[in-house]
């Protein structure tokens, strides 16, 4: 099943142009890895998947097979607590504790009631130290997010992801603050725990290395146009050149084999 499917989506800000006729299918359970220089438009294209940002053009987006602007807000509400964030910088208040960010993945599938008691009193204790313990954080579940480092924060901001088990994760930069040793061993957690519950996963990433290390497929993005969508194996030291060179992106989608 498509899980994503993209069809020629444009986007802009005022009368920047920041997507630019994107067009992309993922399979429901599929790994990818959105790479490409800063400002490609990355977080953007993530921000359409979400549902946060809207294409230019209707139509554009199916998300297992429903255009998301086409339900009621009831429906695309429930669209949207299929899919899971991981934001570079997780929006964590420093007062809140560890356990109630990471519970707080499930705010949305549960009853107003149910929220605002575990508000209170976490009600799953063991469900959010478990996600915890995959990314060696168990031992801050009573810690306030505000005693965090940035490094931590990202952790907590997968931990709840996690927690949460959507269909769809959506990660920006999720390990960019992190060492990289926690970066490696943060990016398997995570791929692996998106393969284990069949879960889709795209990630943006700066780091290349873990990008191909880690993800079958990826996505080479530049001034808002897919320059390469291919396997990591077939992805060449040109290619890469290319996509973080100088070059205009006209001419190098003429000159790029295809994948
Ligand atoms: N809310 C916004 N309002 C106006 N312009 C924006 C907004 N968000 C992003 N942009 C612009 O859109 C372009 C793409 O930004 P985006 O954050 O999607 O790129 P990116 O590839 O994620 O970059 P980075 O790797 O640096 O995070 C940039 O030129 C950016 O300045």
């Amino acid at each position: 099943m498509i899980a994503v499917d993209l069809h020629q989506a444009s986007l802009r800000f005022g009368e920047l142009p920041v997507l630019a006729e994107i067009s992309l299918q993922v399979r429901a359970g599929e790994r990818v890895a959105v790479i490409g220089p800063s400002g490609a438009g990355k977080t953007s294209l993530l921000r359409l998947l979400a549902t946060e940002l809207r294409a230019d053009s209707p139509g554009a987006l199916r998300l297992w097979q429903q255009d998301p602007w086409l339900l009621s807000s009831r429906q695309r509400q429930r669209l949207r607590s299929r899919i899971g964030m991981i934001w570079q910088a997780p929006p964590l208040p420093d007062s809140q504790r560890v356990i109630t960010a990471v519970l707080a993945g499930r705010l949305g599938q549960w009853s107003l009631p149910k929220a605002l008691l575990s508000l209170l009193r976490p009600r799953d204790p063991a469900g959010a130290r478990a996600e915890l313990a995959r990314l060696s954080l168990a031992d801050k579940l009573y810690q306030p997010c505000g005693a965090l480092s940035g490094g931590q924060r990202q952790r907590v901001g997968i931990a709840r992801v996690l927690y949460q088990d959507p269909d769809l994760m959506l990660a920006d930069e999720p390990v960019s603050a992190l060492d990289p040793v926690l970066a490696e061993a943060s990016i398997l957690t995570l791929q692996q725990q998106a393969a284990a519950r069949g879960s889709t996963l795209i990630t943006n990433l700066h780091a290349v290395d873990l990008a191909l290390r880690h993800f079958p497929r990826i996505i080479g993005l530049r001034q808002g146009r897919i320059l390469f969508d291919c396997a990591a194996e077939a992805v060449t030291s040109a290619m890469l050149a290319e996509l973080y060179g100088n070059e205009s992106p006209g001419s190098l989608a003429e000159q790029m084999p295809p994948c």
